[in-house]
């Protein structure tokens, strides 16, 4: 055990496993998550010490092994697969690996569940459920993921035999990214233009099998693959898919709200966007998951600072890189926000699930506003996610250019989520409609002469502005009434608002301009909010190892030789690197390939 953290640890002024249980809803509720999360910890199918020394293939061999773990184990431990099974989502939780199950269940389950009538739902949910059959979510393709009414894939309703023909009638319609749709899954709700009568009625979602259930082959009409290597998300398959005139009943339209009746007369939902559901859910789920990953990176960054000595302030005397002011304000912002987010996350799963079960009972007028809020944070909370993660990277130096930092993969994983779910800008503008002062620069566009679209477009960059600064104020306020709503002893409250206080006065120096241009603050009042800064570094400096051990997250989760518990990096650093596959052997076969022939040249 390092002794910089045994001190870090031993200087705190509050009990960490009181945060740990505020943090996770009581002490009770840590109870079920750690016995939940030893099942993973425990099981060595789903560690690999090698995991980042693997092929591409190696490691979809590897994901989809954990895959069928993970589904064993939910068998014997009788947890039932549903997003919103609490034990489910601890168990999840704690696999730092993108695995098949996040779609199956997460968009393709819940698509039927929130959009098939009882029918289909009776059909299809037991067989998703008991991993009958795998299934992904394949809406973007080859050229449209954000203009979903821009779509080219056609489902054609056939009279005659009550079938839909669903066909790819372009290049461009090729179904593109779909998670796990390349390999794995054999069936998809697939988002496609209905036409019945000769009419086009818009996007709908339709039930496809695309793989036999006996040998996992294509079925006829059916092209189907992996789109290649990406920047990250190196477990998931996402595939691509062509649809050459594929026939299916017409049962498999998912019929709750739009229907089709057997002589192809399309009856209309009350609302449209209904049919969009399942991307609000991930949405809200991002949200939370852009806390936990920030959470994961501060914990290595701060535990290593912790660590890592450098540079002599006083002859013989070299601090403890977490002593510099520019470390601090380079992490404690991040610590700050990951806390903020993990409120936020909090606040929009409860309130998705308030929304969730009002539009299932057929109330829908509350989908818009839940759909503006979940577009704008999770757009704002993705942004500043994985920039706060790069930060927490850099701030590891040269190690933190290692795999072994561990917050890579973070990074990696995080990454892709300011594009999937909605294109972040995409997603700000959803939340900006609400804001009354890009509303009045509007107006007054449209006075000037512009049509509605040309003035949004001119409109947008303040728009986009518009929505981050009401997804910020919105983040600081729910931050700030839910520490007042948590029972905590008085250290842990000073603690926490010294760290909520770090949050909203970092906003503000971050945004400094638009308080000066808005005339919200003056220059004078600007230098008083940094000068609070630097006074809330010192505050949090002493406790800032044991908010983050606070978090309790597990080595096996964060996966780092930089942020490990006891701190023995140097140690781990080293036999770490001696396992790296290029020193297996002591001189590598390249010499002998090519390096001796160059000694031995005349050149
Ligand atoms: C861009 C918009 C938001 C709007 O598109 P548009 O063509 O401009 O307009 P529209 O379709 O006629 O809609 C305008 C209207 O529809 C509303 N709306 C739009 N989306 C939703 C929703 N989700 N819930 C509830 N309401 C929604 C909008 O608020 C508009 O309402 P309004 O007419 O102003 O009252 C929408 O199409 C969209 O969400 N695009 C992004 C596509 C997307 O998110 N794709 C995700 C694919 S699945 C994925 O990435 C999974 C990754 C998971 C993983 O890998 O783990
Ligand atoms: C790792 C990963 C996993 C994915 N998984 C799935 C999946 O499981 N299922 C699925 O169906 N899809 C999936 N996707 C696709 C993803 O949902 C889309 O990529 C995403 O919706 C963005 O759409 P796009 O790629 O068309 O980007 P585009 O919209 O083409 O974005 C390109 C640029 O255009 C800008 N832009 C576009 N429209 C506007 C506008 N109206 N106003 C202003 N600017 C605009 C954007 O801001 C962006 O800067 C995945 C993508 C990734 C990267």
């Amino acid at each position: 055990m390092s002794e910089s953290l045994q001190t870090e640890r031993k200087n705190a002024t509050f009990n960490i496993k009181e945060l740990t249980d505020t943090l996770n809803g009581g002490p009770e509720e840590t109870r079920k998550r750690k016995q939940i999360e030893s099942l993973v910890f425990n099981t060595p199918a789903f560690h690999r010490q090698d995991r980042f020394q693997l092929s591409r293939e190696e490691i979809y061999d590897y994901s989809i092994k954990v895959y069928g773990e993970l589904i064993k184990l939910c068998k014997k431990e009788n947890i039932e697969i549903r997003y919103d099974n609490p034990d489910y989502v601890r168990l999840v939780g704690c696999i730092p690996e993108e695995i098949p199950v996040g779609l199956h269940v997460g968009m393709f389950s819940s698509s039927i569940s929130d959009q098939g009538t009882e029918e289909q739902q009776k059909k299809w949910i037991p067989l998703a459920r008991n991993f009958k059959i795998f299934g992904t979510y394949a809406q973007t393709e080859l050229a449209h993921g954000t203009f979903v009414r821009g779509l080219e894939t056609t489902a054609t309703y056939d009279e005659s035999k009550q079938e839909f023909i669903l066909n790819s009638p372009t290049i461009t319609s090729t179904k593109w990214w779909p998670g796990f749709l390349g390999r794995t899954s054999n069936h998809a709700v697939i988002a496609a233009q209905l036409y019945t009568k000769s009419k086009c009625y818009g996007i709908h979602m339709f039930i496809v099998q695309l793989r036999d259930l006996k040998d996992h082959k294509p079925l006829p009409g059916v092209t189907i693959g992996d789109i290649g290597d990406k920047f990250g998300f190196d477990t998931v398959d996402n595939g691509f898919l062509r649809l050459d005139n594929v026939h299916i009943p017409r049962e498999n339209m998912l019929m709750k709200y739009a229907k089709v009746t057997p002589e192809g007369k399309y009856l209309p939902p009350t609302n449209a966007k209904v049919a969009y559901s399942a991307m609000t859910l991930i949405r809200v789920v991002l949200v939370r998951g852009s806390a936990k990953a920030l959470a994961s990176a501060s914990t290595i960054a701060i535990r290593y600072s912790a660590v890592r000595h450098q540079t002599e302030t006083a002859p013989g005397k070299e601090p403890q890189v977490l002593d510099y002011v520019t470390q601090q304000y380079k992490l404690f912002p991040q610590l700050a926000t990951a806390l903020a987010f993990g409120f936020a996350g909090n606040y929009m799963i409860d309130t998705f699930n308030k929304i969730h079960s009002e539009i299932s009972s057929g109330q829908l007028d509350a989908l818009s506003e839940l759909h503006g809020i979940s577009s704008g944070l999770k757009a704002y909370t993705t942004d500043t996610a994985t920039a706060g993660i790069e930060v927490c990277r850099r701030a590891c130096g040269g190690h933190g250019y290692s795999n072994a930092c561990g917050i890579q993969h973070i990074y990696a994983n995080v990454l892709p989520c300011v594009t999937l779910e909605g294109e972040n800008t995409v997603m700000y503008l959803q939340a900006a409609s609400k804001v009354i002062s890009t509303i009045k620069r509007l107006e007054q566009l449209r006075r000037s002469g512009m049509d509605q679209d040309e003035a949004w477009n001119t409109a947008g960059i303040e728009l986009v502005q518009a929505a981050k600064a009401h997804c910020h104020y919105f983040i600081v306020k729910n931050y700030l009434r839910s520490l007042e709503k948590l029972n905590m002893t008085p250290s842990l409250r000073k603690v926490m608002n010294s760290i909520a206080l770090l949050y909203g006065n970092y906003g503000i120096d971050e945004n400094a301009g638009d308080f000066l241009e808005s005339g919200f603050m003056t220059g004078e009042q600007l230098n008083l909010v940094k000068a609070k800064i630097l006074q809330l570094l010192s505050e949090v400096r002493r406790n800032a190892v044991a908010v983050v051990d606070a978090f309790d997250f597990d080595d096996k989760y964060l996966r780092s030789i930089l942020g490990a518990y006891d701190g023995d990096v140097y140690n781990r650093l080293y036999n770490w690197a001696k396992s790296s596959p290029l020193n297996k052997t002591e001189v590598h076969s390249s010499y002998t390939e090519y390096l001796q022939q160059l000694l031995k040249s005349k050149l």
